[in-house]
């Protein structure tokens, strides 16, 4: 997969450069460029905003400099492959763990940071008409960011940690929170078996893999009852078997 991002704060991105996405750039398994988005400005101040029309308070964000910015960035491609413009900002579609197994699936990832008051609409409504390209407008919750770039962030990371050979172990993709299971995760312990006082669940320490199983199960079935009972209502009907229903 390849990912470019637009920004006017490239720096913001350096954890990108971190962990396991760093990991995955350096082997190959990603393909990830930062632009500085004032590279694609014309006069000496580097200028990427202007007043907004219909008044206001702040800035908007010029549409010359990111069309230019976007045109460079889209033709730079090896084999004309289809990509998703991904626009953070508070209006969008939320980010949930199946939207990143969506972008997961897409061969080229293309995401405009936003500033200021957010970017000229005709931006997006420009390259929604541009063949080849998909634009999503995404956001990370319902709360305001400054910015598009921690959304960036955020995104980048659900999404990489999908793609082969990223995760170490790819059944941990399964039982983790929102996986593929669809409940919250169970929870995890490790040595020493006492700790202040708090002791592992027997059934951990028991060896019996089918009770430990069981066990890890019922407590994941428990937590989003209890925390997010709107996963459970989303559940397939058929993937609750009927050792779950005593829970
Ligand atoms: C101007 O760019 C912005 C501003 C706020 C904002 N909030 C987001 C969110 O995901 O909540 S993305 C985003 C981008």
């Amino acid at each position: 997969m390849r990912i470019d991002v637009l920004t006017i704060f490239p720096d913001y991105l350096a954890p990108l450069d971190l962990s396991l996405v760093g990991k995955a750039r350096r082997s190959g398994l990603l393909d990830l460029a930062v632009h500085d988005l004032r590279d694609w400005t014309a006069d000496r101040h580097r200028t990427v905003d202007d007043t907004p029309f219909g008044g206001g308070a702040g800035m908007v964000m010029r549409p010359d400099v990111w069309g230019e910015a976007l045109d460079a960035v889209l033709a730079d491609d090896d084999a004309g492959q289809p990509a998703v413009l991904l626009v953070p900002g508070p209006g969008g579609e939320v980010l949930t763990q199946r939207t990143a197994e969506e972008l997961a699936g897409a061969r080229r990832l293309v995401i405009a940071c936003g500033r200021y008051e957010g970017i000229d609409a005709r931006v997006a409504e420009h390259y929604a008409t541009r063949p080849g390209v998909e634009v999503r407008e995404i956001s990370i919750g319902d709360y305001v960011l400054n910015g598009g770039e921690v959304a960036a962030l955020v995104v980048i990371e659900a999404v990489a940690r999908l793609l082969p050979g990223v995760v170490g172990n790819p059944e941990s993709l399964v039982e983790e929170s929102h996986g593929a299971a669809g409940l919250l995760e169970y929870p995890v312990y490790t040595k020493p078996p006492e700790w202040r006082g708090h002791a592992v669940p027997e059934v951990l320490t028991s060896g019996h893999h089918g009770k430990v199983a069981r066990w890890r199960r019922d407590r994941a079935l428990e937590r989003t009852a209890a925390r997010r009972p709107d996963l459970l209502a989303r559940l397939a009907p058929d993937a609750l078997d009927p050792a779950d229903r005593r829970v």
